[in-house]
């Protein structure tokens, strides 16, 4: 098999989507976008070793690499349509890479998205996708409506993806049960699309917490230009990690690859969103508010400050 058999083996699936007008086997991809949207454009890369173990499942990856780019279109309030990948591959192991298309595709299917294209080579294996996702013109989710006085909420729960990685590096213990279920959220994270969707016109300002809460949060309060806090008592997570204390705490608050979303709303919206999160089975608490200043606390009901020593994941830090 050589470079262009592996393409059409296993990523070469003609797309049921008739706005793809040429997709795999051109220079260029051609898509015709739906009239009176605007195209929401994203990019997020995978690297052996720092977003995943060298033995992940290849389902799995597959799965993960498209999802976190889902992601990134929920938090815009956006359809997913098209995604390309480019890919370095240190072998060509026809099983592995049966497995990651097929998690690939399941989740492109269950979401109708198209691959659209891609880049392959071979070298340390390396996953960088882009997508490509619409959103009704005006009408997106940013990062830079949330105004003081809006309340902050966040979807599922926080923390599992963040210990399974330190239970992995052996920097935390979880019983048999837990460690399955945290390593279930890190390498199948559920993209909240319909949330997103639902959210438009009733969040001012969303993200998706993939390097952790804190650090997220704190983007979007500085691109809205207030700041943030939340009550680490009112954070959604699991017992175990409340069993671990400053740990646990620090994994729900701040350890990252959960793609949950994270969003601002007024006051006024909160009945909404109770049923909101009902009618889509997806858990949403209220987890603290924006004010005016700068930056992002952590706080006990007391009011005072819990100080962590990182608010998420940072490449270079
Ligand atoms: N090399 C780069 N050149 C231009 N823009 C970049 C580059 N890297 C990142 N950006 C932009 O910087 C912003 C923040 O990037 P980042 O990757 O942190 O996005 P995110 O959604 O916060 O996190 P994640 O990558 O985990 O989804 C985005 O608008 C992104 O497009
Ligand atoms: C092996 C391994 N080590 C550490 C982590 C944790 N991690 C890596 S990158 C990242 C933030 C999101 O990345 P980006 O900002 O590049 O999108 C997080 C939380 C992991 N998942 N696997
Ligand atoms: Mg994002």
């Amino acid at each position: 098999m050589n470079e262009f058999d592996l393409i059409r083996r296993y990523f070469d699936r003609p797309a049921a989507d008739p706005a793809v007008r040429l997709a795999v086997g051109d220079d260029a991809a051609i898509l015709a976008p739906t009239p009176g949207h605007e195209l929401l454009v994203s990019t997020d890369m995978l690297v052996c070793g720092r977003h995943f173990f060298a033995d992940v499942d290849p389902r799995a990856l597959g799965h993960k690499a498209l999802a976190v780019n889902l992601s990134d279109i929920a938090a815009m309030g956006g359809t997913a349509r098209w995604a390309t990948l480019a890919a370095a591959w240190p072998e060509l192991d026809a099983d592995w890479l049966a497995a990651f298309a097929e998690g690939w595709f399941a989740l492109a299917d269950a979401h109708e998205v198209a691959l659209i294209g891609g880049d392959t080579t071979r070298g340390p294996l390396t996953l960088s996708v882009s997508i490509f996702g619409e959103a009704p013109a005006g009408r997106a989710l940013r990062r830079d409506g949330g105004r003081a006085g809006d309340d902050v909420w966040v979807s599922g729960e926080l923390g599992m993806a963040a210990a399974a990685v330190r239970a992995r590096l052996g920097q935390l213990t979880l019983p048999e049960a837990e460690r399955a279920l945290a390593q279930q959220r890190l390498d199948w994270p559920q993209p909240r699309l319909a949330l997103g969707q639902a959210l438009r016109g009733l969040a001012s300002a969303a993200l998706d917490v993939s390097d952790g809460l804190l650090a997220d949060l704190g983007h979007l309060a500085a691109r809205s230009g207030v700041a943030a806090w939340v009550r680490a008592d009112w954070l959604p997570m699991p017992a175990c990690l409340r069993e671990q204390g400053a740990a646990g705490l620090a994994c729900a608050a701040a350890g990252g690859d959960d793609y949950e979303l994270c969003f601002a709303a007024p006051p006024s919206a909160r009945a909404a969103l109770a049923d909101l999160g009902r009618a889509l089975a997806v858990p949403l608490t209220r987890i603290g508010a924006l004010t005016a200043g700068a930056g992002c606390r952590l706080l006990n009901p007391d009011g005072s400050d819990i100080l962590l020593e990182q608010h998420g994941y940072d490449h270079f830090a």
